[in-house]
């Protein structure tokens, strides 16, 4: 049996003002910061314990990470950055606001983009200085895997080598895994892992600072899962408390 926490950074500036977001490496706010903080302590009180750790290449979700294991005094686990796990990446929309983009250019429009799985954003040009190849970060990884727009199907496309090749090992061998990503990266994920079928994908939103747990028994079975919501209510109650039996699609 493997635990396996998946946790959305918390509020970012750009969250905070409503922009599209995707690559852009922005901080936390004030409140991000707190979320962060309190999502540790609670898996702390918790008595979670990990033994490794994944996060991607931007910020507020290394910095996310960072807090959660100083709060849990695991500063010393091993962790992984990789761009599979960034955000999904919202080509020419990012920087714009949400609303404003509702009222140019239609609610419809921005919805199918932010919520279905095949909406694909408008794409940055190859020689927009926001491309991600000219990003240093990112110069070890093959100029043809780098998007410059993805949808929500582009993104788990991407996530789900560094799922199967990677992090399912670790959860193979019993190992309890925390994985520090974004909205869409982790909308991605459990999309797949819980087998959401494509037109339920508009319902499924992952909150900032709230983990995820999964308790697995292997890669591909899942036992149980739950978010650890309120946490200053439930902060005291032993993790059973907080599982309901999974149906899955297959049963
Ligand atoms: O802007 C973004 O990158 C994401 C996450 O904040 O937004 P949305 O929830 O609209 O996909």
């Amino acid at each position: 049996m493997s635990r396996l926490v998946l946790l959305r950074h918390g509020e970012s500036v750009w969250n905070r003002e409503n922009r599209f977001t995707g690559w852009t490496d922005v901080d936390l706010t004030r409140r991000g910061v707190d979320e962060a903080w309190q999502a540790g302590r609670l898996l702390r009180d918790l008595n979670f314990h990990f033994d490794c750790a994944f996060t991607s290449c931007l910020k507020r979700a290394v910095q996310t990470l960072w807090m959660v294991l100083d709060a849990m005094d695991l500063l010393w686990v091993p962790t992984c950055n990789s761009w599979r796990l960034n955000e999904r990446h919202y080509g020419a929309l990012q920087g714009f606001n949400k609303a404003e983009m509702g009222e140019r250019l239609g609610k419809e429009k921005v919805f199918t983009w932010r919520r279905t799985f095949r909406g694909q954003p408008p794409q940055l040009s190859v020689g927009d200085p926001r491309h991600p190849r000219f990003d240093a970060r990112y110069k070890d990884v093959p100029a043809n895997l780098l998007p410059a727009g993805e949808s929500l199907e582009d993104t788990l496309q991407r996530v789900l080598p560094y799922w199967q090749d990677v992090i399912c090992k670790e959860v193979q061998q019993n190992k309890n895994v925390l994985v520090v990503a974004h909205g869409n990266s982790l909308r991605a994920l459990v999309t797949y892992l819980n087998q959401i079928d494509e037109e339920q994908v508009p319902d499924l939103q992952i909150p900032t600072g709230i983990p995820l747990v999964y308790e697995m028994d292997g890669p591909n079975r899942i036992e149980r899962y739950t978010y650890l919501k309120n946490p200053d209510q439930e902060r005291h109650l032993p993790i059973s408390h907080f599982f309901a039996p999974v149906r899955q699609k297959n049963e």
